[in-house]
């Protein structure tokens, strides 16, 4: 495995007090190996879940040919261009069996959309083109051709086909696909663990009486939704002080427990930041201050569990209450030689998201052993000039609507302060505004980053 060092030494350009946005990734890539450990599950409760195994299809999907609407089915080569054509029905074939019978010349079958083709039969007029008279059927001129409205047999998936690949996030629409195979459970990838707790002398649990200078932890509370929609099972130990021997204690259960470990706070250069300390003692960590706004300062590395068990760690006084139910508190035993992930994220509230959704989100993705997926960005006119410096990627929260050309147009939220968080709940996605680019004029394109369910 390649040291914190040598990965960054390998990254071009690489310079912790100016890193570039898209560099950190490159260096997450390498940080982060995916987790192995498989468990088979009943399909439903799969959702969210890595693919552990290639599935192939066991059967074909459809079945076998059928029609696509409710109307005639027939034989096509009697039509004929600019010419109605007239026919007499012999049957009906309902969805759920298959019709037997004899189709000559001349002849339809009254045909349910998922009814099985009768044989011999390529063409559907759906019923609501047909003059129905009796049990003649006429068929106005130029409304079908040969082998409209019919489905093939296998047109989704052919049997022994390749239906979903190791490394699928089982999505709804995977895991109606592997329901059609008639396949019953999945091998899937265990949840990945995520340890957080929030560190500042200054930041209070909720139920805690206010006082002067402090303010109420909301960075558990996003980080614990963001972890929760990505699938993960997460740790939550609560608020740290800025104590060293309660901040030891957190860190040693937080990387004894789990996968990967998030903070947020004291990464920045104030000075009774214990937080930096404990990070540097305990683990290899890289301390960047990445080109970017919000979210310039951040932390991260490994914390080694071969380092844990030496010293008798402090009690953690804090109440390490579970966020996400029972399984959050299965003990889960490590290799002694294995690593926690760390990531050290800024205290600032909108700092902690954007970083999370930019650089710890993708990481984590590689950690529960998602294939990589690129960031989808819509393009959308700028309502209004937005100032910016080039030489640092910024992310603006913005909202996409559509104006009255139907022309995709994004806005920001008002005030952009790393602390302000109603501007966050007000948008929709983050306009990215690329580490070179300058300052954007009214109706320039721009790349927006939709939240798309990940907030
Ligand atoms: N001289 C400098 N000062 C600062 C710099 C810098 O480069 N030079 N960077 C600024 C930036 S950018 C950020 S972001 C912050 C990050 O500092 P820390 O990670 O050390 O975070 P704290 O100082 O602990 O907190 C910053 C801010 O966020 C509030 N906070 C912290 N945790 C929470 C929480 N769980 N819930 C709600 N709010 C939280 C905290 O009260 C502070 O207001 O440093 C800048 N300064
Ligand atoms: O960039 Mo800091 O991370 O603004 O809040």
């Amino acid at each position: 495995m390649k040291s914190i060092e040598q990965i960054a030494a390998e990254l071009q350009g690489y310079d912790p007090k100016a890193l570039p946005a898209d560099t950190v990734n490159a260096f997450l890539a390498e940080l982060v190996e995916p987790v192995t450990d498989v468990e088979r599950l009943p399909l439903m409760q799969a959702l969210g879940r890595v693919l552990a195994e290639d599935i192939v299809s066991p059967i074909s999907v459809p079945p076998h040919d059928n029609s696509a609407m409710d109307g005639f089915a027939f034989r096509g080569t009697q039509l004929a261009p600019g010419q109605p054509l007239t026919l007499r029905v012999v049957g009906t074939a309902l969805a759920g069996a298959a019709w037997r019978g004899e189709v000559g010349p001349g002849e339809c079958v009254k045909i349910m959309t998922g009814a099985v083709m009768p044989e011999g039969l390529d063409t559907v007029v759906p019923q609501e083109f047909a003059r129905v008279d009796g049990d003649a059927v006429e068929i106005p001129a130029n409304v079908v051709r040969l082998g409209d409205n019919r489905r093939h047999l296998g047109e989704d998936l052919m049997a022994g086909q390749a239906a979903l690949q190791k490394g699928e996030l089982l999505a709804p629409a995977a895991l109606g696909l592997v329901a059609s195979l008639g396949i019953e459970s999945v091998h899937v990838l265990r949840r990945v663990r995520v340890a957080y707790f929030s560190t500042g002398d200054e930041i209070l649990s909720l139920g805690e009486a206010p006082r002067e200078g402090a303010v109420y932890d909301s960075n558990r509370y996003t980080v614990f939704g963001l972890l929760t929609r990505l699938g993960c099972e997460v740790i939550d130990l609560g608020v740290v002080p800025d104590d060293p021997a309660q901040l030891e204690a957190a860190f040693r259960q937080a990387a004894a427990r789990a996968d990967a470990v998030i903070t947020s706070g004291g990464v920045s250069v104030g000075e009774a930041d214990h937080t930096k300390a404990m990070m540097r003692q305990l683990g290899d960590v890289v301390f960047w201050r990445i080109a970017m706004r919000p979210g310039r300062p951040m932390a991260v590395g490994r914390i080694p569990r071969s380092r844990l068990t030496n010293g008798a760690a402090a009690e953690l006084s804090i109440s390490a209450k579970s966020a996400s139910g029972p399984t959050a508190d299965c003990a889960a035993s490590y290799p002694k030689d294995s690593n926690a992930v760390l990531f050290g994220l800024p205290g600032n509230p909108v700092a902690v998201m954007v970083t999370f959704l930019a650089f710890v989100r993708p990481a984590l993705l590689r950690l529960m052993g998602a294939r990589p997926q690129p960031t989808v960005y819509l393009r959308a006119a700028s309502a209004e000039p937005i100032r910016k410096k080039p030489g640092r990627t910024e992310y603006q929260r913005g909202i996409v609507a559509r104006d009255a050309d139907g022309r995709l147009t994004v806005r920001t939220t008002g005030n952009q302060g790393s602390g302000v968080l109603s501007s966050m709940v007000q948008a929709n996605g983050l306009i990215v505004l690329g580490h070179a680019q300058g300052n954007v004029a009214a109706g320039d394109l721009v790349e927006v980053m939709m939240f798309d369910g990940a907030i």
